[in-house]
């Protein structure tokens, strides 16, 4: 039989892990389903669901666009950074297809025998780049690939400076008041609380990152906040964005504030709904100025970061160098 590997050993695999959106309202309820271990939800969450990203996709899911275009766009910084390692990066999503398992077997199949898994999401948390790491490496095993993982880049220089770069630029919005009177409220996708009793990293490093964000912007007046919480029943980590906005406005008087969603790096339902449609209504309601910074999509600095810590592993892995 004809050999159906297209690459030989000196290749390099890169599993580029994302969330996954689904690519069609019809889909929902399938990914709603993944999302929830294999439990349907029920018609009323679905309605739900469905109501939200019928106010967002406009004709397309804007998450399956952008990680097409990050996956692209982190393969052409590979290239071009180190032309001297040969990079070919793969889809795994975690909740739609390709699925991560997909993604590592597409690697196999093309010939691929050694590999670096990395998350779209800058923070570890075990409930979840540790769950992509789990399921990618139990995958790998399988089909005989060897994989290594990056685990978090929450301070990447570069991550850092993209990220500055877009609360400067935001902040320049507020064309009525001095930026100093601006509340700077960084987010992130919360998770339940008893992440806390497996003393997880993921609050720790959200908040190192927002420290340094701060830092090297000058932004004294900041804070930390949860957002998209689940209705699981559980307690989920708080406080939340919208009830700290209100908070705030009430409390302390806070007319002006900018919300930098710090644990996402698309655009995509979290966004797109939970904080341009939910909390921009509680912010007009309030008669509070909300803006929110763009996110990185495919941003040259977070290319770079993501580059700079695939081609880490493979130096730490001491192949290829
Ligand atoms: C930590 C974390 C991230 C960030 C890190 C990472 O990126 O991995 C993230 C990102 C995302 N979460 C997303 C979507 C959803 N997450 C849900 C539900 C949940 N998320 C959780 C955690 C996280 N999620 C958890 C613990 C649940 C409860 C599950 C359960 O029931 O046990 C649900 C169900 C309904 C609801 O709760 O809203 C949806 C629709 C989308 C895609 C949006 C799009 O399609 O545009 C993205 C990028
Ligand atoms: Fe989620």
């Amino acid at each position: 039989m004809e050999d159906q590997r297209k690459y030989g050993s000196d290749a390099i695999g890169v599993l580029v892990m994302s969330y996954g959106t689904p690519e069609s309202l019809d889909q929902v309820e399938a990914y709603y389903t993944h999302i929830r271990r294999g439990k349907p939800p029920t018609a009323e969450q679905l309605d739900d669901l469905v109501r939200r990203y019928e106010k967002i996709v406009g004709g397309f899911f804007p998450l399956r666009r952008n990680t097409d275009r990050q996956v692209e766009a982190l393969q052409a910084t590979l290239d071009r950074e180190y032309p001297d390692l040969k990079f070919v990066c793969y889809q795994g999503l975690k909740h739609a297809a390709p699925f991560i398992e997909d993604g590592v077997r597409a690697m196999a199949a093309d010939g691929i025998t050694r590999a670096v898994g990395v998350v779209l999401a800058p923070h570890y948390s075990s409930m979840s780049v540790g769950g992509y790491v789990k399921r990618a490496q139990a995958a790998a095993e399988e089909v005989g690939v060897a994989m290594s993982f990056v685990e978090s880049y929450h301070l990447h220089p570069k991550l850092i400076e993209a990220l500055a770069d877009r609360v400067r630029r935001a902040l320049k919005k507020f064309t009525e008041v001095d930026a100093e009177e601006v509340k700077v409220l960084f987010t992130a996708h919360s998770l339940p609380e008893r992440i806390l009793q497996m003393n997880d990293p993921y609050p720790e490093q959200l908040l190192e990152t927002s420290r340094a964000v701060a830092e090297r912007t000058g932004v004294t007046d900041w804070q930390f906040a949860w957002q998209s919480a689940g209705q699981t029943g559980e307690k989920w980590l708080g406080p939340d964005v919208l009830e700290e906005l209100e908070r705030l406005h009430s409390e302390e008087g806070v007319d002006y504030a900018l919300v930098c969603p710090i644990g996402f790096v698309s655009d995509h339902l979290e966004v797109l709904y939970d904080l341009d449609i939910e909390a921009q209504a509680l912010a007009g309601k309030l008669g509070l100025h909300l803006e929110r910074t763009e996110m990185l999509n495919t941003e040259p600095l977070y290319m770079e970061t993501l580059a700079d810590v695939v081609r880490g592993k493979v130096v730490e892995a001491g192949v290829g160098s």
